[in-house]
């Protein structure tokens, strides 16, 4: 069995994209990266295929036509790494607003400690976020206690898109029924991933805002994120909720 892949989802990152992968490749755990790139304009694909001579079998590619949302560019590599044995399997973005080292810290907590899920957490000690508008602070935070208020999940962090899963919650969790595709995403899969009863760890981490690039957040998902999670809490009332079984 594989071990390690780290799926990031990318549009318009061609300012990016060389930087962030050679970032991981460079740290101490042989991990995999599957880049879900939708279509860019800007030519981010062409340059993974460029660079994937240089890293047979380690960056690996899938392209969709045409921008479908980060939450179904997850879904696709969840698949794909499922389907090729993967047992460790990472959210990141392409923008550094992850910084690639808390990778290994994200590894440790589900391989090291046995977690289910390791989340990396702005809010655990205060608020880890560096150069973002204050207005982007406030909602961030602000949602995080809302989708507590309305869940009563017990995350900090519900909408951190930072994160490592065990294979087993991936192949336990129905993927075909997660529904939302932006911030909402993030919170489903870990609302998902409480109500089966994984074990959950927030690892402290510090979000930077990203230097290159633009970030495509837009009021479709900040909306979606609020009543998704009303929606969301109104699902888990029926029994079938996600079965995957
Ligand atoms: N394939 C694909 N990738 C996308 C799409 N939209 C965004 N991405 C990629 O997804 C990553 C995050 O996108 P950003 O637009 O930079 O996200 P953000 O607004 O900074 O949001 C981040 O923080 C949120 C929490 O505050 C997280 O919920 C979110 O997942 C993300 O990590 C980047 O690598 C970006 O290229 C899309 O439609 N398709």
């Amino acid at each position: 069995m594989k071990e390690c892949i780290v799926v990031i989802p990318t549009y318009n990152e061609i300012e990016n994209i060389e930087e962030i992968i050679r970032a991981v490749f460079v740290l101490p755990v042989l991990f995999h990266i599957l880049i879900i790139d939708d279509g860019s304009p800007d030519g981010t694909a062409k340059k993974v295929q460029e660079l994937q001579k240089e890293f047979p079998g380690r960056l690996l590619l899938e392209q969709r036509q045409g921008k479908l949302g980060l939450g179904t560019a997850y879904i696709h590599g969840f698949g794909y790494a499922l389907q090729h044995g993967y047992q460790y399997i990472f959210e990141m973005d392409a923008d550094f607003s992850h910084n690639p080292q808390d990778l290994v810290r994200l590894y440790q907590a589900c391989k090291d400690e046995r977690y289910d899920l390791a989340i990396g957490s702005r809010y655990i000690t205060g608020v880890n976020v560096v150069n973002w508008p204050m207005s982007r602070v406030l909602m961030s935070y602000c949602a995080g206690k809302y989708v507590q208020f309305i869940t009563g999940m017990p995350i900090r962090d519900a909408t951190a898109g930072f994160k490592c899963y065990h294979r087993k919650v991936l192949e336990t969790i129905n993927l075909n029924k997660i529904r939302f595709v932006g911030y909402a995403f993030q919170i489903e899969m870990k609302f998902s991933t409480w109500k089966y009863g994984f074990k959950i760890k927030e690892v402290p981490i510090i979000f930077t805002d990203r230097a290159k690039g633009q970030s495509k957040m837009s009021i479709k998902i900040f909306r979606e994120a609020i009543f998704g999670v009303i929606q969301m809490k109104i699902r888990s009332w029926f029994k079938s909720y996600n079965s995957a079984v």
